[in-house]
């Protein structure tokens, strides 16, 4: 048994087309080869954990013997969004997909929205949020309009300049949305305030500002059991609002992928017995969704090169477990995420005997072994993999 288990999903770092990867239109992508081919970066530390052993990939060697246990994992659930790849780590199957709106939200929602906020609405398509700003930003200063757009995730993301329409307000906006869209005719997954500042066209640039609004998971994760065990569930960056809290004990936010390696480290450094559960966004919101893979891999560098950090603190006490949640493959069409298998990499300051482990055929591998190691009592279709990493 570990003390203290350390879970980082790198958001839509996918290793390669999954199985499935045809019915989502996504056939061919592979997020971390296409990003490496198209700006070459050496990644020695994920390799020496396995993740070159795990498919063939530049810049990332093959090596004769791992400082981790590496495979990769298939996702089950019927979506490849956040939430859906985020519960399914933790032990949920979404068979349902959630709902999208490729053509933009109902005339009667949009009606509530307005009738409920006193604001007009404009956009209301999908689109990516860099664009959506620049298209109606200036339409914003002159109405005070919201900007109302989607993706082909289920969320629903109101983008407003902070001068404009005040944070507070858009806060408060959005959890209004939220309440008028939990039940089935209205469903989103996530409604999602995203602020930005500017004065005109070009110049508009997103805040840290953004919030998530998402829903309670469909079911109970293994986050629930181990905090029904008085285990410490700490989630940082954002974890407590993919999980709106639920199994949470306590919530740490980050800035970036690099403020999330700090939190992390300050978390290594407490003394806790349970689990610690960390999102790096960036890889997602910053490069795959903006198709930028130069980004992406520098990206993916500057993690590689704070991995040691994380690694030279793990004790006999500690489990770390590297993952991804879906893919965003910056070099495929659109600007959306891509069904993929995910990496994972897992490892400890024990020594042990690394090497391949057995492919999860579920992201909810993750949750029966944290189950299993923690030994509270929770059911999923996952199985544990704690008997492998001797
Ligand atoms: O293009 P932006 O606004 O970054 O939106 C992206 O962010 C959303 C939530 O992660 C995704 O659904 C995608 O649409
Ligand atoms: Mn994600
Ligand atoms: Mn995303």
């Amino acid at each position: 048994m570990y003390k203290k288990i350390h879970l980082i999903v790198l958001d839509s770092v996918g290793i390669g087309e999954a199985p499935d990867a045809a019915d989502f239109g996504d056939k061919g992508t592979h997020t971390l080869k296409h990003t490496l081919e198209s700006h070459p970066n050496t990644l020695p530390n994920l390799a020496k954990l396995g993740l070159g052993n795990i498919d063939k990939l530049p810049g990332v060697d093959k090596q004769d013997s791992t400082t981790g246990f590496y495979t990769k994992m298939q996702e089950v659930s019927k979506g490849k969004d956040t939430m859906t790849g985020h519960w399914e780590i933790a032990g949920l199957n979404i068979d349902t997909a959630f709902k999208v709106y490729p053509d933009g939200f109902s005339d009667e929602l949009l009606n509530k929205i307005t009738e409920a906020t006193g604001r007009g609405i404009i956009g209301n398509k999908p689109a990516s949020g860099t664009d959506i700003i620049e298209e109606f930003g200036e339409h914003q200063i002159e109405t005070g309009d919201l900007i109302i757009y989607t993706s082909n995730d289920p969320v629903l993301q109101i983008a407003a300049n902070e001068e404009v329409i005040p944070l507070d307000e858009l806060y408060d906006i959005c959890e209004k949305v939220r309440e008028m869209t939990k039940e089935a005719e209205h469903l989103v997954g996530r409604v999602i305030a995203r602020p930005f500042v500017g004065s005109k066209k070009g110049e508009f640039k997103r805040t840290e500002n953004r919030h998530d609004y998402a829903l309670e998971p469909f079911g109970r994760t293994v986050l629930n059991a181990l905090k029904d065990d008085n285990k410490d569930v700490i989630a940082i960056g954002k974890i407590n609002d993919i999980f709106t809290g639920s199994g949470i004990t306590d919530a740490v936010r980050t800035k970036s992928n690099d403020d999330g390696v700090n939190k992390l480290l300050e978390v290594m450094d407490r003394d806790f017995n349970g689990l610690s559960f960390l999102n790096l966004v960036d890889f997602d919101a910053e490069y795959g969704h903006r198709r930028d893979p130069v980004g992406y891999s520098n990206a993916l560098k500057a993690f590689d090169d704070r991995l040691p950090e994380l690694t030279d603190k793990l004790t006999e006490d500690d489990l770390l477990i590297i993952t991804a949640d879906h893919g965003n493959d910056p070099t495929y069409t659109g600007t959306d995420h891509t069904r993929e298998y995910v990496p994972l990499l897992v490892t400890t300051g024990r020594e042990l005997n690394f090497g391949e482990i057995d492919q999860c055929a579920t992201f909810s591998n993750i949750a029966a072994t944290v189950a299993e190691n923690f030994g509270v009592d929770y059911e999923t279709h996952g199985e544990s993999f704690l008997k492998d990493i001797k």
